[in-house]
């Protein structure tokens, strides 16, 4: 239900005291006497601190200061009908037993006359004697409609010509998504008046929104340039991925697709999990957000959760986006969730709700090389859209990986290499192995002062000893239950 509504309807079932955490006064202030002239027939008295009652010309600046005399005076007002109380920053003030305890005796009587108070709150400071009287609401940033709308307004207000930028404005309003409206002001007004570029002005405000996703502390804006051209093999997951390149369109919308929900990257080390995530993010042309999961685990009770429903929050606020949850496993096992059923098993449900009922554009990508640990609520359909197993790469898969390797690293003369016998040689290397053995082979060389030969790439291989032949239990295993069918092989 969309904000209005929910507000609405608890102003018309009687609910005395609610609760309104939010980040934007101004905007929620214009709201609710917008509703009010347009849908529900009610008074409105507004409070602040420093002014008191102020929108009133009769009762102007009764209880300045005074959070006490602000209850006191709904009492003078002998219980008027049908009228809501906006109290500004009240939360600082509701733990003090005085103003509980009037809140409470006025409850009662506020419910006969049909009034309510609406205390609008920055931070969740609910006393526990005041929890069975208040309702909690959340006011949500401004959507797609209200950037667009604002945006215009501010194009116009600004005299600029909104037709230069008029292909980009669907861009413009993605890239302003979590942001408040006092915030896309300063932002638009401080680059409008640099005279970018679109395209620049589109990086500038994405360079805004990471200052803004990193302030969260638990997720981390990724800035990357990378394509499919880097990954070498995994066709069958490019493939899979490519289909839904334009998932998050308009175009998609409108032919009735839903939004895809993600995938679970499952792999043996250093087979590409992490370098398909930013793939996929220049693929797409989507930002990455990071989640650092051991920063989501916090001493104190309840603090946790609170943090995954935070995260989560900014991620919707941010889309559409690339959730990107690395080593999923090290978090979450089915060890912790026996031995904890605390805050580990309360914030795996959170995130699983969430998986399930998602409905904003967060594509999530969770990687983990563990498999037989991972909680089968994890696995369960509905969570992910597909699992994928990344194996080792074959012998084609590992040509294309010394090629794109060596095309980064001598784009010019990458042909004199002879990557049909590198590759044949590196049988059960992962993807990562091949990287370093190269990286061996040139420091070897360059410590000679010479360049790099395919002799030298032979003797790093010959050096190595790839994980697969120090760690073959754990691998065989994750492998025979990958080839068992439980989940789709990536190529
Ligand atoms: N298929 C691939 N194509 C090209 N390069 C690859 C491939 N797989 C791995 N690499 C190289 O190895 C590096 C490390 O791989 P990556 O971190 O993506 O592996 P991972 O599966 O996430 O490993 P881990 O499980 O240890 O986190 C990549 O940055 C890339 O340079």
């Amino acid at each position: 239900m969309s904000f209005k509504n929910n507000l609405k309807l608890l102003l018309s079932t009687q609910n005395v005291l609610i609760y309104i955490l939010n980040s934007e006064e101004e905007r929620l202030e214009y709201k609710i006497h917008l509703m009010i002239r347009q849908n529900i027939k009610k008074t409105i008295y507004c409070w602040n601190f420093i002014d008191g009652y102020y929108n009133n010309p009769n009762y102007l600046n009764k209880a300045i200061r005074n959070p006490l005399q602000a209850i006191e005076f709904i009492e003078q007002l002998n219980f008027p009908t049908s009228t809501i109380f906006f109290l500004k920053d009240f939360h600082v003030f509701i733990n003090d037993i005085s103003v509980i305890r009037k809140i409470k005796n006025l409850s009662r009587f506020l419910k006969q006359a049909n009034s309510s108070i609406i205390i609008s709150a920055s931070e969740m400071q609910v006393p526990s004697l005041l929890k069975d009287f208040i309702t909690v609401l959340e006011f949500p940033l401004p959507n797609y409609e209200e950037i667009n709308l604002e945006l215009h307004r501010l194009f116009k207000i600004m005299n600029v010509d909104s037709s230069i930028y008029s292909e980009y404005f669907h861009d413009l309003t993605l890239a302003y998504r979590g942001f408040s409206i006092e915030k896309i002001r300063i932002s638009i007004a401080k680059l409008l008046t640099s005279n970018l570029s679109s395209t620049h002005l589109i990086k500038n405000i994405l360079y805004e929104k990471r200052q803004l996703i990193e302030q969260t502390d638990v997720l981390e804006f990724y800035a990357v340039d990378y394509s499919f051209d880097n990954v070498g093999g995994l066709n069958v997951l490019k493939d899979w991925l490519n289909k839904r390149s334009k998932a998050f369109s308009k175009q998609a919308k409108n032919y009735g697709l839903t939004v895809p929900k993600g995938i679970l990257l499952i792999g043996i080390q250093g087979t590409g999990k992490s370098l398909i995530a930013k793939a996929i993010s220049g693929q797409w042309n989507l930002p990455l957000l990071k989640l650092d999961m051991g920063k989501i685990f916090a001493s104190l009770v309840g603090q946790s959760e609170e943090r995954m429903r935070h995260m989560i929050k900014t991620a919707e606020q941010s889309s559409p986006c690339i959730l990107w949850i690395d080593e999923i496993d090290k978090c979450f096992t089915r060890l912790n969730n026996y031995t904890d059923s605390g805050t580990n098993g309360r914030v795996l449900s959170t995130m699983l709700t969430w998986l399930s009922e998602k409905k904003k554009p967060v594509f999530v990508i969770a990687t983990a090389n563990q498999v037989l640990s991972l909680p089968s609520e994890l696995l369960r359909k509905g969570r992910f859209d597909e699992i994928f197993f990344l194996n080792l790469p074959s012998l084609e898969e590992r040509e294309k990986i010394f090629q794109i390797h060596l095309m980064k690293f001598r784009p010019l003369s990458w042909r004199k290499y002879d990557i049909k016998y590198l590759s044949k040689l590196t049988d059960q290397f992962s993807g990562a192995e091949i990287e370093q053995a190269i990286i061996e082979a040139m420091y070897n060389a360059f410590y000679e002062k010479r360049e790099f030969s395919t002799q030298d790439i032979i003797n790093a291989i010959n050096n190595f000893v790839p994980l697969a032949f120090t760690d073959t239990c754990n691998i065989s295993a994750i492998q025979d239950w990958a080839i068992s069918g439980k989940i789709r092989m990536a190529s």
